[in-house]
């Protein structure tokens, strides 16, 4: 049967009603009407704002279940005003305004929501004037004219997927203000996310037990979603212990700060990677110049390489052409008291070597560096140039099994074709997005946003350990 239109919009509200808030993932919530209320108002828990002062966030989290705190929705909506209002027991409130689709039976129509954390209001959400629109009819002295949801679409996996996608507050630790730092806050406000750059050095704490905290400039830093970290190779130790301060603290770090401490210990590098079975070049390391002799024996005959433990760019590896060369390179590197390894020289290499992107267990880019005109080395600092390579299935079995090997999610896996298969250099914690994303044309960034998105934003619901079952209102 057709209804009139003027049928179909006319809408009969009881004192209470279930209605459901789809901007903010809220599928079912009970909310009272009070027309002696102007604007709705919702029962909201850790309400904090964040992003720019131009355009300021709010975000909270609702439990729209009563009884049911373990219920957790984390929401977050642009700050469309701040005002006074008086709660129903007369005291004077500011409070943060949002606006959201309000949707009932299939009904949808925008209102304004105040959030207030106030005990005193007993229901999860009231329904003001403005937010009752002119066709809705109440009826004082019924409730549920309207269909009844149920609160068991919190319960289903449907639920996960229609999540609205929540910004967040993402933390770049990173002293440089470099093409990889822009992309990241660019990408990332792009994204609806807030995206905060920190200085590592500048990050300070109190190792405390029960309150581990990172503060800033004064500050205490907020609770972020997730922090990326760009620790320079320079400041590993200290950049280490401040992801580890946000571990504590229970917030997502993309790369953990034992992975990042471990490959970039080159000779705890290597003895990780041979562990777990991973390709690379014949590799010797020893502390007495005694041993030198017996130190090349390991590896094979020249040539050969001789590398800088502290090296990056390129700038402390030597290529020895003959035994007498890298005799006297040791000798030399021992003098300086300088920490080094002996490693095979792959010679069918010729001056290239690939860098494997792996973000979250893919590789999602590869790049072949080329070395400058007579350089064995292919970094791109030392002059080397890059383009885009496809690469084999072994290859990218390796970079992925070399990633998992730290535990990173985010690495670049450097490693040389060499008859024998991939052999892995290195991996590197903080890879560089400019050479990649130039050479391969692909939004890198993207992806790792990606990543972050899938790790921090899946559920809507957290369950919290105590399994508190209070009584319904
Ligand atoms: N065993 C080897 N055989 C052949 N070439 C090598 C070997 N080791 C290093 N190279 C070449 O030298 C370059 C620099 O070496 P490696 O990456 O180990 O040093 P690095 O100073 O740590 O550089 P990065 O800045 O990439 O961290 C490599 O990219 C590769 O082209
Ligand atoms: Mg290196
Ligand atoms: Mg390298």
């Amino acid at each position: 049967m057709t209804n009139t239109p003027d049928e179909t919009q006319q809408l009969q509200f009881g004192w209470e009603e279930w209605v459901s808030l789809p901007d903010l993932g809220v599928p079912a919530i009970r909310a009272k009407v009070d027309t002696g209320a102007r604007t709705s108002a919702l029962h909201a828990f850790d309400i904090e704002t964040f992003g720019p002062s131009s355009k300021p966030k709010v975000r909270f989290t609702i439990h729209p279940i009563p009884g049911r705190d373990d219920f957790v929705i984390p929401c977050s909506a642009p700050i469309i005003d701040r005002r006074e209002v008086t709660s129903s027991n007369g005291e004077k409130e500011l409070r943060y305004v949002i606006e959201s689709t309000l949707t009932v039976n299939g009904d949808s129509w925008p209102v304004e929501l105040t959030l207030t954390n106030r005990s005193t209001m007993q229901s999860r959400m009231l329904l003001g004037r403005q937010a009752l629109k002119d066709h809705i009819t109440i009826v004082a002295t019924d409730r549920f004219m309207q269909p009844e949801l149920s609160y068991d679409v919190y319960h289903t996996a449907k639920m996960r997927h229609q999540a609205p996608a929540r910004a967040l507050r993402i933390c770049v630790l990173s002293r440089e203000d470099n093409y990889s730092t822009r992309r990241l806050v660019e990408e990332g406000e792009k994204r609806g996310h807030s995206v905060e750059v920190i200085n590592t050095t500048r990050c300070y704490m109190a190792i405390n037990a029960m309150a581990p905290e990172v503060h800033y400039d004064g500050k205490r830093l907020p609770r972020f979603d997730a922090v990326i970290p760009r620790i320079g190779a320079s400041i590993t130790p200290y950049g280490t212990a401040i992801i580890r301060q946000f571990e504590t603290i229970g917030t997502y770090c993309v790369n953990p700060s034992a992975g990042i401490t471990s490959s970039r210990d080159k000779l705890y590098a290597h003895q990780l990677m041979a562990r777990a079975k991973i390709g690379m070049p014949n590799t010797a390391f020893a502390a007495s110049p005694k041993d030198t002799n017996n130190l090349i024996g390991l590896v094979g005959t020249a040539p050969l390489i001789v590398k800088l433990l502290e090296s990056t760019q390129g700038k402390g590896v030597v290529l020895a052409e003959t035994k007498k060369a890298a005799e006297s390179v040791i000798d030399a590197f021992r003098g300086l008291k300088a920490n080094f390894l002996v490693q095979d020289f792959v010679k069918e290499a010729a001056g290239e070597d690939i860098r494997c992107l792996v973000i979250g267990g893919k590789v999602v880019a590869s790049m072949k560096r080329t070395g400058a005109e007579g350089d064995f080395r292919s970094n791109l600092h030392r002059g080397g140039s890059a383009k885009s390579v496809r690469i084999t299935k072994q290859e990218r079995e390796t970079a992925i099994r070399a990633a998992r090997a730290f535990d990173l999610n985010m690495a670049g896996v450097d490693l040389l074709r060499s008859e024998g298969g991939p052999k892995v250099l290195e991996v590197n914690s903080s890879p560089g997005f400019e050479g990649i994303e130039r050479s391969t044309g692909k939004n890198i960034v993207g992806r790792l946003y990606d990543q972050i998105e899938s790790r921090v934003r899946p559920a809507p619901i957290r369950r919290r350990k105590s399994g508190a079952k209070k009584s319904a209102e």
